[in-house]
């Protein structure tokens, strides 16, 4: 393309890689006892590893390494079951050690990806290049004085993976997505809060532009530490633009690293002190290698939940649900569980589904409560469930009437105790037709009305039989007398 040709925003495409740190929920910060909590008094949660007092020795906590094999199955990676750890050297005031330690050349996962759905249903493979172990350093704090700034070491060696992805995301839209799903997952292996606002789940966005259509990668930006997803987006869209613009105007993408400033909705360079990439790696002399034994690694995989995309996907193949019901059991892990535990009472396992993401989540969200909360017993919601499959009892006395006797009798059986409070349909035809034959002959105006055509008032036919009969009555079996009675 010519230099002078007017560009139009059509002719780029975006490239980005994301970096996301993720704070792992464990008890104990990664190489000290102290306490890795968040919200603690300034300063509470520091021993001398903490401090970095001189002769303080690391020792790793393992559930760190467990939870980041967890999450590198997850995210289909090469598990390295040799790796070790890497000081990363550099100056920083909330960085007592004057190094991080980190991991460089041998992280403990690799090579992996993540699907993630976009809106319009199509699925996107996102590449993961690796993840690593690394130690969270201390917080500064600016606005505590005029004068002074105070440092904060609660958060430093809390215990963080970084999860490097490949530039394989395209839009912001497929970058939202994919911290929705990683989100998603690190909640669901137990592995981090996920929390964006307290900082557990932060992220570097990588940005670069190119000629559509081309397959070199332009130079990058790296906007630092996003602290939401909506931030993200925001981040992308200003630097998607500010580059376009640079190109068009004839200049040249430096390779920089950028702030976002949140209010202004803009990217701004860091001082570039704090760019200088000199780290001078190597491995940490204090710290023996990380060894996954094949037994630990095995006990690891055998522990590791269902993942809520595989899971949605059987509902998708064995229940033919659709994907929202599919998505919205798959992601609550208590609704799940309730599911579960209530399908092997069911007949009809649609049904189940049916009413768990329908009847039951409204019932749920009338009351405002959760299905951990929930006090009916999933095989009487089975049972019930059954009765109304059957046409025995009309779904909306089962979940007005009958559901809440249910939860005050744990014990009772549906059938049983419907049959005691006289919830069930009346078997009897002829009572039924002759309430029928009682609506037909009071509604006589709505009658020759519907003779002549206006067939709507058929609902209101019904609704009254319904009245006499107090509810229990299959709305199909009044329908179809009544469409016998008005031939
Ligand atoms: N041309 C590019 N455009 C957009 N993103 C890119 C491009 N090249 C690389 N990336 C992304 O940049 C990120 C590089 O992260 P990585 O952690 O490897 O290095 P770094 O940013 O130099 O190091 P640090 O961890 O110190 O920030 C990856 O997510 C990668 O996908
Ligand atoms: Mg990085
Ligand atoms: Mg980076």
């Amino acid at each position: 393309m010519s230099t002078n040709t007017l560009i139009s925003s059509s002719e780029f495409e975006l490239v980005s890689g994301l970096e996301i740190h993720v704070q792992l929920n464990t008890q104990t910060k990664i190489f000290s006892s102290d306490s890795a909590s968040f919200g603690a008094k300034a300063n509470e949660h520091i021993s001398a590893v903490s401090l970095a007092l001189p002769g303080a020795l690391p020792k790793l906590n393992k559930e760190v390494v467990a939870k980041a094999v967890r999450m590198g199955l997850a995210l289909n990676c090469t598990i390295n079951q040799l790796n070790y750890f890497d000081r990363k050297n550099y100056f920083y005031a909330d960085l007592p050690k004057g190094y991080q330690i980190t991991q460089d050349n041998r992280p403990i996962c690799q090579n992996g990806y993540l699907n993630v759905v976009l809106s319009n249903g199509e699925e996107k493979r996102i590449g993961i290049n690796r993840i690593h172990l690394e130690e969270d350093a201390g917080k500064s704090l600016h606005d505590q004085d005029d004068q002074y700034s105070f440092v904060d070491l609660n958060r430093a060696g809390v215990p963080l993976i970084e999860i490097v992805t490949e530039p394989d995301i395209r839009s912001a839209e497929e970058a939202s997505a994919l911290l929705t799903e990683m989100r998603k997952l690190v909640r669901h292996l137990n592995v981090s809060d996920g929390n964006m606002e307290e900082g557990s789940l932060r992220c570097d966005a990588n940005i670069s532009i190119r000629e559509a259509g081309t397959t070199a990668f332009g130079t990058r930006c790296e906007v630092k530490n996003l602290n939401s997803i909506r931030n993200v987006r925001r981040a992308m869209d200003f630097e998607f633009n500010r580059q376009k613009q640079v190109i068009a105007g004839g200049g040249r993408i430096i390779q920089s690293t950028l702030n976002f400033d949140a209010d202004q909705g803009t990217t701004s360079p860091m001082r570039t002190k704090e760019e200088a990439n000199d780290y001078r790696y190597f491995p940490d002399p204090d710290l023996p290698p990380i060894h996954i034994s094949d037994e630990w690694l095995a006990q690891i995989k055998a522990e590791m939940p269902a993942l809520p995309a595989e899971i949605a996907k059987r509902l998708v193949a064995e229940f033919g649900v659709n994907a929202s019901e599919a998505a919205m059991l798959s992601e609550d892990e208590a609704l799940l569980s309730y599911f579960n535990a209530a399908l092997p009472g069911v007949n009809h396992k649609k049904s189940l589904v049916n009413w768990l993401t329908g009847a039951i989540r409204a019932l749920l969200n009338e009351q405002g409560i959760s299905i951990a909360d929930f006090k009916l017993a999933p095989a009487q919601l089975a049972g019930t469930i059954n009765l109304v499959d059957d046409k025995k009892i009309t779904q909306q006395i089962a979940l007005q009437q009958l559901l809440p006797e249910l939860i005050s009798k744990p014990d009772a059986v549906p059938a049983e105790l419907a049959a005691a409070l006289n919830l069930l349909i009346a078997d009897n035809g002829d009572e039924l037709s002759g309430f029928v034959e009682e609506v037909l002959s009071k509604y006589q105006p709505q009658v020759a009305a519907y003779k002549k055509g206006k067939k709507g008032v058929l609902g209101l036919f019904v609704g009254e039989v319904m009245k006499l009969a107090k509810g229990k009555a299959d709305a199909q079996k009044i329908n179809e007398l009544l469409q016998e009675k008005l031939k």
